[in-house]
């Protein structure tokens, strides 16, 4: 079991700089939860309370039932992964593995039972006499993590383990996590990252922080499918959710909103009677365009710039309404729009409508 309840946790750093509050989350056994949130918002953070490597200054961090504020890192049953993999340069692979094991004073046959398995797990076998610098990124990235593995933690944290691999590592290295946690069903782990597409693979929930406080916690096609409000409405997916002001001019089980790119589209988010008239946001993500040439369409717009990319094509309108950064990618290749004047439209169930900068979807 290692399930981890994080309840009104707070960080001021020097009893003045305060960069976390009001921080309450609930993570259950075998859940992988990644952190994402702009450079800043305390993601490390909150993952360096969690070890124990940072004083927790309001709130309580309970582990399998019991309050470790004040547990040193040690003897949280927690173990972390750096992007720096903090490898001991002269030793080989197994010596970096067994250290942690030999300082616990385990016997030889324990240790060697426990490293011969995380080889086996992370495919180390052949590298156990080498020392790190004869090792790719990848590997050495293994080897840190594999020197987790062997303390059998309740908890594995990571604090951006791929950043420092190139872009091919990074995809071979992120499979072999998500491997990993299969693997280790009942292990709990948390994992901070910049990278979008690691969140959305290898998440079974994400907690998007920002303005000292979390945003919105859910699993990732929650997220994408049903931000909560515009910030992770548009932190979530790339390019960003467009964003186009109108009104509200049909309430019922469908809305309607009049658009500033002059027309008009249906959402799936159902309003009341009283919200006719309202002002609001509608949110359409660039992949959920379409290019239509009926009368029924959200907005039209002169394309000023169009970047093939090859299995796609992103529009970048002149000025839709007040917005002069709506963007919309449409399958294929379509160099020919740019100059031109098209009309998009959005399937009802994928457009999104914010009020204040919240979804009237949850309220
Ligand atoms: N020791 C410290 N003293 C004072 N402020 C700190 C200290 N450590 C971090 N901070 C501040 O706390 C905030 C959160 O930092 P943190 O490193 O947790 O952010 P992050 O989300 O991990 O950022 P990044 O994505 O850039 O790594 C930042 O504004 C940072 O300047």
């Amino acid at each position: 079991m290692a399930e981890l309840k994080i309840t009104d946790v707070a960080k001021t750093y020097g009893g003045t700089v305060n960069v976390l509050n009001n921080i309450n989350l609930d993570i259950k056994t075998g859940e992988l939860i990644v952190f994402v949130g702009p450079s800043g918002c305390g993601k490390s953070t909150l993952l360096r309370m969690i070890a124990g490597l940072e004083k927790i200054t309001g709130g309580t961090l309970e582990i399998d039932g019991e309050v470790v504020n004040d547990v040193p890192p040690a003897q949280r049953g927690i173990a972390m992964v750096f992007q720096s993999y903090a490898l001991y340069p002269h030793m080989t692979v197994r010596d970096n593995m067994s250290f942690a094991l030999k300082l616990a004073k385990k016997s030889k046959a324990e240790i060697d039972e426990a490293v011969g398995k995380a080889a086996r797990i992370l495919q180390l076998g052949e590298y156990l006499d080498r020392l790190p610098k004869a090792l790719s990124g990848g590997q050495r990235q293994r080897v840190a993590i594999g020197r987790s593995i062997v303390r059998d933690p309740k908890v594995y944290l990571f604090d951006e383990p791929l950043s420092n691999l190139d872009a091919a590592l990074r995809v071979a290295t992120r499979i072999e996590i998500a491997q990993l946690k299969e693997s280790m069903p009942e292990s709990t782990m948390i994992y901070v990252t910049h990278d979008q597409v690691e969140a959305m693979t290898l998440a079974t929930r994400i907690v998007v922080l920002a303005n000292k406080g979390i945003a919105q916690v859910g699993t990732p096609l929650e997220l994408y499918e049903r931000p909560e409000n515009e910030f992770v409405a548009q932190f979530i997916g790339s390019p960003a959710m467009n964003l186009l002001a109108g009104e509200i001019v049909e309430t019922g089980i469908q809305t309607k909103v009049k658009l500033g790119g002059g027309g008009i589209v249906s959402s799936a988010v159902p309003t009341q009677a009283a919200d006719k008239g309202l002002k609001v946001n509608v949110g359409i993500r660039p992949e959920d365009m379409i290019e239509t040439e009926g009368e029924d369409y959200a907005f039209e717009g002169k394309v000023n710039i169009t970047e093939a990319l090859g299995e796609v094509t992103l529009l970048y309108f002149d000025k839709v309404g007040d917005n002069d950064a709506v963007i919309g990618k449409l399958p294929g290749i379509h160099a020919d729009l740019r100059g031109k004047s098209v009309r998009m439209a959005a399937a009802p169930e994928k457009v999104q409508i914010f009020h204040n900068g919240q979804s009237l979807y949850y309220r």
